[in-house]
């Protein structure tokens, strides 16, 4: 077994790929025993329990939570408070989150509280690291939360399972967790009186979806290129709608590094002729750059948004044991994730669109240059027989439109909740599940692509091909068989959305 790469919690910054790593199983969560830390983690928690010592009165710890916040809670029942705030919250409905997402989410909380401001203990965060590390998966709904109490009822499923209640996936299977303690001689988390708040009160459920998404993003980019050379060369296009000198009249960075890319699949001997047989191809092919681009150079902002909420401390209140402070205010507040995963989802969806049109001129012999009708590999007399790949392009434009309609932004959504204490909410993490959606779709339509313009390249013959796109076409080939007789193709379909999934191809690096 290869050793898997350990990431570091020790209140240092966490990168998107850190994790995404953790998620996918190829990185191990490893909580910091450096002294120092455990010290400046149980300062927090210490710092709690004198303020209620001396002060006796500390928001959501004596006092009712949010708009109850006028309730004092007598000190004889402070204890049982926590317990409360988490059964209250378990109404979350829709399906469970699926594993990877399920670690994401974790991680992101981990990542959150080993800053040291959220008051809770250094045991606490061995416990949530046990979890990650015996991959004990609290079932989390998905629907329920207005993302900006922090994503409280996602993460109370989170608080439960850390206090041995509710359900989890364990082994495949979905166990009781006292069960899965007992048989692992785990012992629940007993609350101190602000842990279940910290754990609950924070952007921990739309900040890891958010990193998924981008990582999935990200390759989509790369993988869109590919595909438009492939397109490109399948219907004789005009290399030279990629020129370098082009892109520097209008020098968006990351349009640029899209055209460089589709560059060096096309352009790879000097002597590529210049304009031939066609001056002007149509936007799916000339604007590629244009498109995907936009999602490149969105991608480095988006970046700086997604992990500047990740390191963040973001729950309510902060607790600031070097100074002295209890911090009121709303760092629960997901606006930031609910703008990136609204604007990532626009750049992806574009994505779908793009290839579903490049899909559409592949299929169409009044627009594909000579190929046959629905790129139908067949020839002879069963030819009239068979369709190629007319169904899948109906698909592909089917699960564009499912894309295209989930742009729709959800932050623009916001309800005023919680007897209008929480008057302005972010919905971020309803904008962060659809992104995955769009990015999921986006998949199939670019698996789609992927076998089309494979095909067309192979139909079109003779077509010489520069290295990285004949590797493309001879790996997709072991994937998929090229299409002569008419065939179901979901199967192999699957099979390319595992390859684009797992990131089978390194492309442009
Ligand atoms: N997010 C609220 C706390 C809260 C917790 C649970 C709730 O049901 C409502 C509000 C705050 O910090 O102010």
């Amino acid at each position: 077994m290869t050793k898997r790469a350990a990431v570091i919690f020790d209140g240092t910054p966490l990168s998107i790929e850190a994790v995404i790593g953790i998620s996918r199983g190829t990185a191990a969560a490893v909580l910091s025993e450096a002294a120092e830390f455990i010290a400046r983690i149980d300062r927090g928690a210490g710092f709690v329990d004198t303020l209620l010592a001396e002060e006796g009165c500390v928001y959501g710890v004596t006092t009712g939570y949010g708009d109850s916040c006028t309730v004092p809670v007598p000190v004889e029942l402070v204890g049982q408070l926590p317990v409360r705030l988490y059964r209250f919250h378990g109404c979350g409905l829709g399906e469970d989150f699926d594993p990877e997402q399920t670690r994401a989410i974790l991680v992101a909380r981990l990542t959150s509280l080993a800053r040291g401001y959220s008051g809770v203990r250094y045991r606490l965060l061995q416990h949530l690291t046990l979890l990650l590390r015996r991959d004990i998966l609290p079932l989390i709904p998905r629907e329920g939360s207005v993302g900006a109490s922090g994503d409280l009822t996602p993460l109370s499923y989170l608080a439960a399972v850390l206090a041995g209640e509710r359900d989890v996936l364990y082994q495949n299977r979905r166990r009781s967790v006292v069960e899965v303690y007992a048989e692992l001689g785990i012992a629940p988390l007993t609350f101190q009186p602000k842990e279940a708040l910290a754990i609950m009160n924070g952007t921990a459920a739309m900040t890891g979806l958010a990193c998924l998404a981008f990582g999935r993003a990200e390759y989509l980019s790369r993988l869109a290129a590919r595909i438009t050379s492939l397109a490109v060369t399948a219907m004789q296009g005009n290399a030279y709608h990629f020129d370098a000198k082009l892109f520097q009249l209008k020098p968006h960075p990351g349009q640029a590094k899209v055209a460089a890319r589709i560059r060096t699949d096309l352009q790879w001997h000097a002597d590529m002729p210049r304009n031939d047989s066609r001056l002007q191809d149509r936007y799916s092919l000339r604007c590629a750059p244009h498109v995907i681009g936009v999602l490149e150079d969105a991608l480095p902002w988006l970046r700086q948004l997604i992990e500047t909420e990740l390191n963040s401390a973001n729950d309510n209140p902060l607790i600031d044991a070097d100074d002295e402070h209890v911090l009121h205010g709303g760092h629960f507040y997901g606006g930031h994730i609910a703008l990136a995963m609204d604007t990532l989802k626009t750049a992806v969806a574009n994505i779908a669109d793009l290839l579903d049109r490049q899909l559409a001129q592949l299929v169409d012999p009044k627009f594909n240059h000579g190929l046959p009708a629905n790129l139908a590999g067949e020839v002879g007399e069963l030819a009239p027989l068979n369709h190629g790949f007319k169904a899948v392009q109906i698909a592909a434009s089917a699960w564009t439109a499912e894309a295209l309609k989930l742009t729709m932004p959800a932050s623009v959504f916001s309800r005023s909740t919680e007897c209008h204490n929480q008057d302005k909410v972010s919905m971020g993490t309803i904008a962060a599940r659809d992104c995955l959606r769009i990015v999921e779709l986006t998949e199939q339509v670019a698996a789609a692509a992927l076998l089309a313009s494979v095909q067309a390249v192979e139909l079109r013959g003779g077509a010489l091909l520069s290295e990285p796109l004949s590797d493309t076409c001879a790996d997709l080939r072991r994937l998929v068989a090229p299409l002569t007789e008419d065939r179901a193709l979901d199967g192999e379909l699957r099979a390319c959305l595992d390859a684009i999934r797992s990131q089978r191809w390194s492309l442009y690096d």
